[in-house]
Formats: C-alpha cells, sequence, structure tokens
C-alpha cells in the first residue's frame, strides 16, 4: 500500500503550539500577593511538566494544563506545586476556586493536609475578569483553577484565557463523581489541552492504588454535586 498522504489525511497536521493570534503578553509585574516562598510543600508530587516551566516568548500562545483524578489523589497539592514553581520563575499567577467548596474557606486554597495559597472563590469563571479587574487581569502569566467540576463555563474560559489572551492555565478537579460519570466540564476541556495528569489516591480500605471514589451514606444517590 502507498504510504503517501491521502488527500484527506494531508489536510491535518501536528502542531507543536497553537497558533496565537492575539497574544498580548506584557512584561512580569509584581502586583499579586502570591510571592516566591510563599508556600513550603511536600515534595511527593512532581512538578515536572512539559510545558510549564517554559517561560512564553512573546509569539507564543497560551497553554491548557489540566490535573484529574479522585479526591485525596492529590490535585490540589500538584496544582500548588505548579503555580509555585511558576511564581519561583518570576511569572504573575492568580488562583481562583469555586465559591461551592467551602470546605477550607473562600480565601484561600487548601489541601487535605493544610498547605494553602490564597484564591478568588467565584461562583463562575466568566466573573474573574471583572472581579479581579482588567488591568491587573491583563498583567497576569499564569490562572490557577481548583475544583474545576463546578464551573459550567469552564470550555470558553480556558479557550479564551490559552487561545485569544495567551495564558498559561492549569486547571484541577474531578474528572467523574462518586458514581464514576463524567464531572461537569472537566473532560470537556481535554481536546484543548496541552498535558492531562490523572493522579490516583490510596484504597482507604486495602491501601493499594485507587482511581475512584465512594461515598460513604447512601443520600441523594443520583446527585453528581453533593455541595448545593
Ligand atoms: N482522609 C484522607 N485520605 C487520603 N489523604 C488524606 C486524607 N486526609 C489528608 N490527606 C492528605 O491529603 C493529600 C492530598 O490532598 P489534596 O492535594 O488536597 O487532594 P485532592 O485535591 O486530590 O483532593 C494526601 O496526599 C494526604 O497526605
Ligand atoms: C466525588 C464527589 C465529590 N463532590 C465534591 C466534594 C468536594 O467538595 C469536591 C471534591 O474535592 P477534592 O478537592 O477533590 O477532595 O467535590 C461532589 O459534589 N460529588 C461527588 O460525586
Amino acid at each position: 500500500m502507498s504510504k503517501k498522504a491521502t488527500p484527506l489525511a494531508s489536510n491535518f497536521f501536528s502542531l507543536a503550539s497553537k497558533p496565537n493570534l492575539f497574544s498580548n503578553l506584557h512584561s512580569p509585574i509584581s502586583y499579586f500577593p502570591l510571592k516566591p516562598s510563599m508556600i513550603s510543600l511536600p515534595s511527593k508530587f512532581p512538578t515536572q511538566t512539559r510545558c510549564v516551566h517554559s517561560k512564553p516568548s512573546l509569539s507564543s500562545s497560551g497553554e491548557i494544563h489540566v490535573i484529574v483524578g479522585p479526591m485525596f489523589a492529590g490535585k490540589t497539592t500538584t496544582l500548588l506545586h505548579r503555580v509555585q514553581a511558576e511564581i519561583n520563575d518570576g511569572r504573575n499567577v492568580a488562583i481562583i476556586k469555586s465559591n461551592k467548596d467551602n470546605r477550607y474557606g473562600l480565601d484561600s486554597v487548601v489541601t487535605h493536609d493544610g498547605v494553602k495559597l490564597p484564591c478568588c472563590a467565584l461562583p463562575n469563571l466568566s466573573s474573574f475578569k471583572q472581579n479581579f479587574g482588567q488591568d491587573a487581569y491583563d498583567q497576569l502569566d499564569v490562572i490557577g483553577i481548583d475544583e474545576a467540576q463546578f464551573f459550567e463555563d469552564l470550555y470558553d474560559f480556558c479557550h479564551e484565557v490559552a487561545d485569544h489572551d495567551g495564558k498559561t492555565v492549569i486547571v484541577a478537579g474531578l474528572d467523574g463523581d462518586y458514581l464514576r460519570r463524567s464531572f461537569g466540564s472537566v473532560l470537556d476541556i481535554i481536546p484543548l489541552a496541552d498535558s492531562v495528569t490523572k493522579l490516583s489516591a490510596q484504597c482507604e480500605i486495602c491501601g493499594k492504588r485507587a482511581a475512584f471514589h465512594l461515598k460513604k451514606d447512601r443520600g441523594d444517590t443520583d446527585r453528581t454535586d453533593w455541595r448545593d
């Protein structure tokens, strides 16, 4: 069989980076209260990823990196590691989380073992620019999003921030609910993503690797979102 590309196949090619038609990256200005060494993180979660550490050039487009897994897998820990690495690289970072997740208060993203960084807690992502201020938004290089499963406008936001505004977005959230059904819009952004990291937790019963979670009480068995 001929190895020559068919006309249809030749219409497609791989892209190392997305064309950025609208990139308008500004020189880093320190204004946001996230500073190098604000936190000391445990080292058990790797911070190295394919693209996260590369500084953008004026011609580079944005990036989207997705971290998923069950509860207690270390998603927030990994997000904070990556955010901290960006801060240490001198990049301007903001973190957003859903205001539905108020387990550890609303002013910080907090891991289950108590590591935290300040954040904006919002009902939806479309309100971020207005809350944060357009000038401050323009200075941002990186936006971290935690509890992404609760944001219905996740796809549009990531698309605009990365592909239109040229920023890096690091998204952490549950890919599935306790019945292993797709949760919110997290899976919808996989086609947009530069990297996807699926973490696992440790089974509370047998200690083995756990890819899913169970809900212990049996109430509201149909509902994905039990935070409402
Ligand atoms: N009940 C628990 N089960 C598992 N891990 C726990 C528990 N309580 C605290 N932890 C700690 O929380 C860490 C993961 O926290 P976090 O990054 O917030 O997870 P995720 O965001 O995936 O829910 C684990 O590495 C572990 O040290
Ligand atoms: C499995 C599952 C979880 N939730 C809620 C419970 C918590 O508020 C978050 C998960 O937080 P974590 O940082 O990953 O521990 O999601 C839910 O509403 N429905 C579910 O099925």
